[in-house]
């Protein structure tokens, strides 16, 4: 058969003929497609065939291997669905039905998924060639710290060593197996040629290029190229940002995918003497962090949406920050016509934050409704009147308040079925500034894991700069005065966050230090913070975790995201003042 046209006009490397046929025994040659795909967790047919369509691209584009990622069959994590026997049958079913179709002489696959070799469960790749499975490997180093559990479900495998693939040796391994030298170098010793990495790497700002660091370092040790391939796509907490990459053995980088978008590339292998070569591409330029940032944001919130199949979202927008920075990347993730916001007046509420909640909708162009809450407040404390009578207003009656506002909504997506958005930003949740079954109603949060500080500096970011991608508008999404005034919930006269809490860059500050970096108090203190005011920070940070464990999940941004990332107890008597 005639190789198929080369779209980006390299010369044809020999589709569907046996390697040996063209290069002898030994390939001088190889075109190796990466496939940087959104699986959808638990679809295992639907992943079998995002593999299929990408394999019929790198077939076109003249590929003598398809490389997915880690677990591409079923997504990662797939948590405790693996303890479910019919679950692993099903995607090794799905494995093999990919390995008989590589018949047809295209390319071969690297699958991730499940392997049961005898007791042990492993998360282990597939290399399917000729019609067949041609190897397996079990990852070696299972993480099971942050975020990951790993060990919880799967058995470590013996270190790999490299597959024979047409005639080159690939050392291919599983994501953490890369981010420690031994397994590289183990490969190398056993005459890898290639270092290939497939990886469900999680989202952090600036992680994309730490990776590319910590890579160096396993060229530089082994001297061999290295492939790095992610998934993108977000996974109830998590996101997986892609940002694939390829370094030659001089290590500098041959190749970059783009970040938070799905894409398959070809890239093109030369044997010298001294090793393979990658042809180089040119590199995308680096995306800042706030860009990085958003783009998480969008991503972890569309999959949860989209994925779970909910219509749209709705949210009460207060004229406040947080709720218009949510709606703007909602609109921005989802676009205009899926983003329903409430303004939900009450005799607290200013005109000021009226007229800014409206504003807001006006520029995301989202449809606004206003129903106030007074009816629902007078009610409460007519009912409650018998019960509290001679006890004075306290914030029983402010969170009567945001249960209103929480009930409301909920009645709205009940009624509509669209997905409630909650708006608490990290600052907030730390402290417990939100109110149980009001605010913090809702099933998905985008600020959960940014620092009000942060809130205030993205949303300054995005009246300036329109992210690709985005379905929001290409100007302002709020007026500046929503970013300049003093932060307030409103729920009783005059009130600012202010008054219960410390500034926001001296709490952000604090916490930074207690829940990203483990500080002490006595350590906080000698970075310069006020002794009284970190030991209040710290109690009311231990005392919320009951709050934190009821709240949404929520778009992991930084080091220690609140969930699977930071697991405090509940019931928990340490103070940290133990002299
Ligand atoms: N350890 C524990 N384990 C399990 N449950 C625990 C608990 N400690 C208290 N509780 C329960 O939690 C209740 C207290 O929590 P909760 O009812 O939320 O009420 P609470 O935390 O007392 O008040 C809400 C706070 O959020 C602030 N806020 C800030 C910004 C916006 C909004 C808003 O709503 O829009 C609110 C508001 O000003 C107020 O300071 C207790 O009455 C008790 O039922
Ligand atoms: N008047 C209101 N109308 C609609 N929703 C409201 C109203 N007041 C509060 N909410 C909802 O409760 C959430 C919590 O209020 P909070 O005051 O903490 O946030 P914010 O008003 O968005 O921002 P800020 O913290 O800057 O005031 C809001 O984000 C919003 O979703
Ligand atoms: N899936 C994995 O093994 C991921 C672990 C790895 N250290 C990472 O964060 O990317």
């Amino acid at each position: 058969m005639t190789p198929a046209p080369d779209p980006a006009g390299r010369p044809a490397l020999g589709l569907f003929q046996p390697a040996s046929a063209l290069y002898g025994s030994v390939m001088d040659q190889i075109r190796i497609a990466l496939a940087q795909i959104n699986p959808h967790q638990g679809q295992i047919l639907a992943n079998a065939d995002r593999i299929r369509a990408a394999r019929a691209r790198a077939a076109m584009e003249g590929a003598h291997l398809l490389v997915t990622p880690e677990f591409s069959i079923a997504g990662y994590p797939p948590e405790d669905l693996v303890l479910k026997p019919a679950f692993v049958a099903d995607c090794v079913k799905a494995i093999e039905a990919l390995a008989a179709e590589t018949a047809d002489g295209g390319p071969g696959l690297v699958v991730g998924g499940p392997w049961r070799d005898g007791e042990s469960l492993h998360n282990a790749l597939y290399v399917l060639d000729g019609g067949r499975i041609i190897a397996r490997r079990a990852k070696h180093e299972l993480p099971n710290y942050g975020v990951f559990d790993d060990k919880r479900t799967f058995v470590p495998g013996p270190a790999p060593g490299p597959v024979a693939f047409r005639g080159v040796r690939l050392g291919l391994m599983i994501c953490e197996d890369w981010w420690f030298p031994h397994v590289s170098e183990t490969l190398a010793e056993s005459g890898a040629e290639i270092l290939i990495a497939i990886n469900g790497s999680p989202f952090e700002v600036n992680k994309p290029y730490d990776r590319v660091d910590l890579a160096v370092a396993r060229v530089v040790e082994t001297g061999l190229p290295f492939v790095f391939l992610n998934q993108v796509c977000g996974q109830d907490e998590l996101v997986f940002d892609g940002g694939s990459f390829g370094l030659n053995a001089d290590r500098s980088l041959a190749f970059r995918l783009p970040l938070f978008e799905e894409a398959v590339a070809t890239t093109d292998w030369t044997r010298r003497n001294a090793g393979w070569i990658c042809a180089p591409s040119a590199i995308p330029p680096q995306m800042p962090p706030l860009e990085q940032t958003w783009r998480a944001m969008m991503l972890g919130l569309a999959d949860y949406v989209n994925k779970n199949r909910f219509p749209g979202v709705v949210l009460g927008l207060s004229g406040g920050i947080d709720s218009a920075i949510t709606a703007a990347c909602a609109v921005d993730a989802l676009g205009p016509d899926r983003v329903r916001a409430v303004m939900m007046p009450s005799p607290y509420t200013s005109a000021e934050s009226l007229e800014d909640a409206a504003a807001c909708a006006g520029l995301l162009g989202i449809a606004y409704d206003s129903i106030g809450i007074g009816p629902a407040m007078a009610a409460f404390g007519a009912m409650l009147a018998p019960v509290f009578e001679g006890r004075q207003a306290d914030t029983t009656e402010e969170n009567i308040q945001s249960r209103a506002r929480g009930l409301t909504l909920m009645a709205l997506s009940n009624k509509f079925g669209d997905m409630l958005l909650t708006t608490g930003n990290k600052s907030e949740m730390s402290v417990g500034y939100a109110t149980l079954y009001g605010d913090m109603c809702g099933g998905y949060s985008v600020l959960k894991d940014l620092y009000k500080t942060r809130v205030f500096a993205l949303s300054r970011w995005r009246n300036e700069v329109f992210p690709e991608g985005a379905r929001g508008p290409r100007g302002p999404v709020m007026p500046l005065r929503v970013i300049e005034k003093p932060p307030s919930a409103e729920l009783k006269p005059g009130q600012t966050d202010q008054d219960s809490l410390p500034p926001y860059d001296i709490l952000d500050s604090i916490l930074e230090g207690l829940v990203e970096r483990e500080r002490d108090v006595d350590g906080l203190v000698a970075e310069g913070h006020d002794r009284a005011t970190v030991v209040r920070v710290w109690k009311m940070l231990d005392r919320a975790e009951y709050k934190r464990r009821q709240a949404p999940p929520g778009v992991k941004l930084g080091t220690r995201a609140f969930g699977r990332d930071r697991r405090y107890p509940l019931t928990n008597g340490y103070t940290g003042l133990i002299a």
